[in-house]
């Protein structure tokens, strides 16, 4: 299985992904720097890291969605590959357009870095197959700008569609409805706050992240 973790400047979140890909394919996966134009052939998934690219000036996110790569990113989501992004991965895919919404400071303007509690609202999606419906799991967070932010006819949408992937089971951000990741319409592209690559080993004190790798690496394998 072929997949590429995308590498902004100031991403620092790029290593913890390879890591976990390499982990559940086998392979350690292809680092592809921001200023690329084109993505190797073949890929399966596509990781867009954490990380406080561009020093999160103007909005975090803003500037990393408008690098060359992403437009290569974007053709591949339109195909069908997996494109999942964390945390600052989240707020670029929301940036380019790929998920609706936006990452607004936290309601506590803290940074706030802890494991947290979440469910799994939908267990039909490619990345949350091997989760049991409504089951809760603990996740790292670590950000402040995580506060998921949508109008209400979004937020109703991305409900009764499913979207909605994890939701905080306890206060964390502010985030709209308690939101913590999201899922586009086709169901190939997730985006979420938490950082399921930091537990994907009992070192890491559980392995509730590994198995949304295990997951949607299966599916395209
Ligand atoms: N860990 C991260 O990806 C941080 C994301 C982002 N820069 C924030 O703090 O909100």
């Amino acid at each position: 299985m072929k997949t590429a973790v995308i590498v902004f400047p100031g991403s620092n979140c790029d290593r913890d992904l390879a890591v976990a890909l390499e982990q559940v394919t086998g392979r350690k996966p292809d680092m592809i720097w921001h200023t690329d134009t084109e993505l190797p052939s073949g890929l399966g998934f596509i990781g867009i890291p954490g990380g406080f690219s561009y020093g999160d000036y103007l909005r975090s996110g803003a500037i990393s969605a408008r690098s060359p790569v992403m437009r290569a990113v974007v053709a591949e989501a339109e195909r069908g590959v997996p494109v999942f992004g964390v945390c600052n991965g989240f707020q670029i895919l929301t940036e380019t357009g790929l998920l609706p919404g936006a990452l607004m400071r936290n309601a506590g303007l803290n940074f706030v870095c802890r494991d947290v509690a979440m469910t799994v609202e939908n267990t039909q999606s490619i990345f949350t197959s091997r989760y049991k419906a409504n089951e809760e799991i603990r996740i790292p967070v670590a950000h402040h700008d995580g506060n998921f932010f949508a109008d209400d006819a979004t937020l109703d949408r991305l409900e009764g569609e499913g979207r909605v992937a994890f939701r905080y089971a306890e206060e964390v951000n502010g985030a709209a409805r308690g939101i913590a990741g999201i899922l586009n319409a086709q169901g190939n592209v997730l985006g979420m706050m938490p950082h399921p690559e930091r537990m994907i080993e009992p070192a890491h004190g559980g392995l509730d992240g590994r198995r949304l790798f295990e997951g949607v690496l299966e599916a395209v394998a």
